[in-house]
Parts: C-alpha cells; sequence; structure tokens
C-alpha cells in the first residue's frame, strides 16, 4: 500500500537537520591553506600592533619641542644627523635641533616624536627648514594604535577570509586552529541517467544534479567525493550508499525519494536502520526533499529534479554544512526586494522560485529567471537568487516586495564611479 507522507513546514525540516548536526572536532592547518575555515579559537593580539612607533610619511623625524614658534618669517633649521628607511632603526639619539631623514614604516629615533613630511621642508645645505609647529606625535603611527598586545581581536567562529589572514600573519600564526570541514559525498540515482560525454538515446539524460551539487559543494568550500551515477537498483545503491558512509562525513543523494516503484531511498534508509527526519516538506519544489541519520551520519535525500534538488542543497544542506564547520552563519543572505513582472500563480506551499536579483542604487529588484517548475534546469543558470513566496498566498504582482534569498551574486557594477 502506498505510504501517504505527512508534509512538515520548511521551517520546522530546517530545524530538525540543525539538531541533528554537530560541529566538527578542530585542528591545526597551515596559514596558507586556511582561506574559507572558520576559526575554532579567537585571534588575541600576540603584540602590539604596531609594536614600535613609526613614522607615517616620507620626510625627517624631529623633536616637537624645537618646532616650537616656526612661521614662514622665522623658519626653524634642523640638521640632518642620520637617514634611514623602512626596517631600520637609526644608531643615535636625538640632541636640540637635530633630526633624522626618515622613511614611512621606520622606527622613530630616539627623543624624535614628530614627522615633518618632505612637503613641508625646504632643504638647506645642512638639513632643512619648517614654517610651521609640529604638535607631539604629528605625522607618528604609534604603538598599539591599531591593536593592543592580549586584545581580542576576532571571536571563535569567525571565516577565515583575506582580512582575517593578514592579522594571522601580522601575529606570526604558521599554524591556525580550526573546525575541520566535512568531506562530503554525492551519489546520482537514476537507471536514465548518463554521462556528460555520452550521446543522447531516447528515454535518457545527462546527469546534471551530480556535478551541480559538486559545484554547490565548492561554492561553500566543501571537498566532494563522487560515488558516480547508479541505475536504480536496490542492492547496488546500498552497497555504495554503505560504501559512501564509511568514506565521508554526509550523502547527499539525488533521485529516487518519491513514491515511484524505482524510488529506493526509503528502503535504503529502512535497511540501514536509519532515524528518517522529514520526507516531505511543504514547499515547491523539493517537496520530496528527504533527511535521515545513520549511525550520527546526516544522509540527505535531494529530488532528482533539478530545481528541486539545487533548492534543496540550499535550503538544508547549506546550513548542516556550516553548522559542522563551525560557521556562526549557517543561512543564505535575506533580502527583500520589489518584483518586476506578475507572478500570477497561487501557492498552498511555500514557494522558491528561481530568479535573477539586483541590486540597483534604487533599491533591489528580483525577477523570475523563466520556466521555473520543479524539473527546470534552464532557471537554475540564469539565477543568482531565490524568491520566497509564503504559502496561502494567492499570487504577486509587478511592484510587490517579495523576500529573496541570495545566491553567489559577485557581479558588481561601476555605476558609483560615474
Ligand atoms: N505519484 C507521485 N509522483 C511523484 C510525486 C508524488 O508525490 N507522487 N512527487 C513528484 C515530485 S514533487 C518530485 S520532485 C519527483 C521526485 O522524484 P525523485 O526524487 O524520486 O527522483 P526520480 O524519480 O529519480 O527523478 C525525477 C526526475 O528527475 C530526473 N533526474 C533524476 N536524477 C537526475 C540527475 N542526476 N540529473 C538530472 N535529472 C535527473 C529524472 O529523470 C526524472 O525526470 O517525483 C514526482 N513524482
Ligand atoms: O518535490 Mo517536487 O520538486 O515539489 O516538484
Ligand atoms: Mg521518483
Amino acid at each position: 500500500m502506498l505510504e501517504m507522507r505527512k508534509p512538515i513546514p520548511v521551517s520546522d525540516a530546517i530545524a530538525k537537520v540543525i539538531n541533528h548536526t554537530c560541529q566538527n572536532t578542530t585542528e591545526y592547518i597551515p596559514l596558507s591553506e586556511s582561506y574559507g575555515y572558520t576559526l575554532a579559537e579567537p585571534i588575541i593580539a600576540q603584540q602590539d600592533v604596531p609594536h614600535f612607533n613609526r613614522s607615517a610619511y616620507d620626510g625627517f623625524a624631529i623633536r616637537s619641542a624645537d618646532s616650537v614658534g616656526a612661521t614662514g618669517m622665522n623658519r626653524i633649521p634642523f640638521r640632518v644627523i642620520d637617514h634611514i628607511g623602512a626596517g631600520h632603526v637609526a644608531k643615535v639619539a636625538l640632541a636640540e635641533g637635530e633630526a633624522v631623514r626618515i622613511m614611512t614604516g621606520a622606527a622613530m629615533p630616539t627623543h624624535a616624536d614628530a614627522v615633518v613630511m618632505l612637503e613641508q621642508a625646504v632643504v638647506t645645505e645642512q638639513g632643512f627648514t619648517i614654517r610651521k609647529p609640529f604638535e607631539p606625535h604629528e605625522n607618528v603611527s604609534l604603538q598599539g594604535e591599531d591593536a593592543c598586545q592580549g586584545e581580542e581581536l576576532i571571536p571563535a567562529g569567525g571565516f577565515i577570509h583575506p582580512g582575517t589572514i593578514a592579522l594571522l600573519a601580522t601575529f606570526g600564526y604558521t599554524q591556525v586552529r580550526v573546525t575541520k570541514k566535512p568531506i562530503v559525498g554525492i551519489l546520482a540515482t537514476g537507471t536514465e541517467l548518463l554521462d556528460t560525454f555520452d550521446d543522447l538515446v531516447p528515454g535518457k539524460i545527462r546527469n546534471s544534479n551530480g556535478p551541480m551539487i559538486a559545484a554547490q559543494l565548492a561554492r561553500l568550500g566543501v571537498e566532494s567525493r563522487s560515488y558516480g551515477m547508479l541505475a536504480d537498483d536496490m542492492d547496488a545503491c546500498y552497497e555504495t550508499v554503505v560504501r559512501a558512509l564509511r568514506e565521508t562525513d554526509c550523502l547527499i543523494t539525488t533521485g529516487g525519494v518519491s513514491v515511484g516503484d524505482y524510488d529506493y531511498l526509503p528502503t535504503i534508509y529502512e535497511r540501514l536502520g536509519a532515524e528518517v527526519l522529514f520526507n516531505k516538506v511543504s514547499m515547491r519544489p523539493g517537496s520530496v526533499t528527504t533527511a535521515a541519520v545513520a549511525n550520527g551520519q546526516l544522509l540527505f535525500g535531494l529530488s532528482g529534479n533539478p530545481s528541486a534538488c539545487f533548492t534543496g542543497f540550499e535550503l538544508f544542506v547549506r546550513p548542516a554544512l556550516n553548522k559542522m564547520m563551525g560557521s556562526q552563519k549557517l543561512y543564505l543572505p535575506y533580502e527583500k526586494a520589489v518584483l518586476t513582472e506578475d507572478f500570477s500563480k497561487a501557492n498552498p506551499f511555500t514557494r522558491f522560485i528561481r530568479a535573477v536579483y539586483r541590486s540597483t542604487p534604487q533599491g533591489a529588484t528580483v525577477t523570475p529567471a523563466g520556466f521555473n517548475k520543479s524539473n527546470a534546469v534552464s532557471s537554475i543558470a540564469r539565477g543568482n537568487a531565490l524568491i520566497v513566496l509564503p504559502g496561502g498566498s494567492a499570487g504577486y504582482e509587478a511592484g510587490d516586495e517579495v523576500d529573496v534569498l541570495v545566491l553567489g551574486v559577485e557581479e558588481g557594477t561601476a555605476e558609483w564611479l560615474l
């Protein structure tokens, strides 16, 4: 008898996945490999930054007291007694009326407390003259002005981006403690599936979900291992799933999760003794998206339909993997945007529409990306966002403000330059 599935709201389904996801353990990795990980411990300033007073400009280091009273009519002369660039330390201390020619980044000589920029000095035989007094610390970058030793600068859980790497390098971290990343297995099921390089034959299609999921994982900075494609064969699929679970932290399958005669994933979960967290979600596409846990490992049974597969990944797999990786930010960026065309379909379930999101100086707009059924592949390619229309709504009109989840919007505009 056909099993009747009970749909649960999207929010409940996400909560179930998150509650069954644990943060990975931590490890030390080389700084040069740490981009894209999350910090497993806070960054504490190991020293003051900068750790010595230094010149902020190319010029002359002086004692500010010696510049008191300087005017255009009463230029004060200085004698240059040394010349240093960044990386060098002056060998002599300044006495009254003395200066050191100094370059940006060089340590301030003893007793010097201000810098005359080259443009502010008139060079003479013995040195230079100035026409204005200088304040103590003028044109000097002070020890600890950027960060003080012992200060917590970035909390644990922060995403390591290029700026974080600069800070870690500043403090001499050759190794960084990060939360381990998961290795995720991908298995595409379906007797109809051909490889990318195969010629089309009647009734068969090329596997697009497998490569798409690999790229969705790559976008999250997660390593994937492909278990290829399998025909809808119960035993072969079961064996590959068992092997994949041994070799990876989490397994994503596509296809075979609905109620069809060759949809074997439900039986595979049973044979594994897995706890099925849900197998029906009140959403379109992706209503048959399934999540299960076997021996503490998550299995995501994404739909075979490409748009449903894509959406299931972004809604359920993404936050789980982000949590495993120790991130504080699990979800997609959420924005409001103005719909540019009518979307008249009623929405009994929460509807996710592949769409083109544009951020303009006048505000954000969003446009459905064309043919938008569960089995669509072209709109996934055109889209850079998902419009979220709540269940129970009758349809939307151009000009309405809608919720948008933004995906990988990298393109920019030069409009701000004009
Ligand atoms: N009687 C019912 N039929 C269906 C239901 C239902 O509730 N009752 N649900 C429909 C919905 S909604 C969806 S979504 C699909 C889900 O199907 P499965 O997840 O079981 O996936 P398959 O049956 O294997 O394939 C569905 C569709 O997707 C194509 N496909 C599969 N794998 C790939 C791949 N790797 N790359 C590209 N395309 C793929 C496949 O050829 C099918 O056309 O079930 C509905 N049916
Ligand atoms: O699960 Mo299906 O994608 O709702 O169309
Ligand atoms: Mg099916």
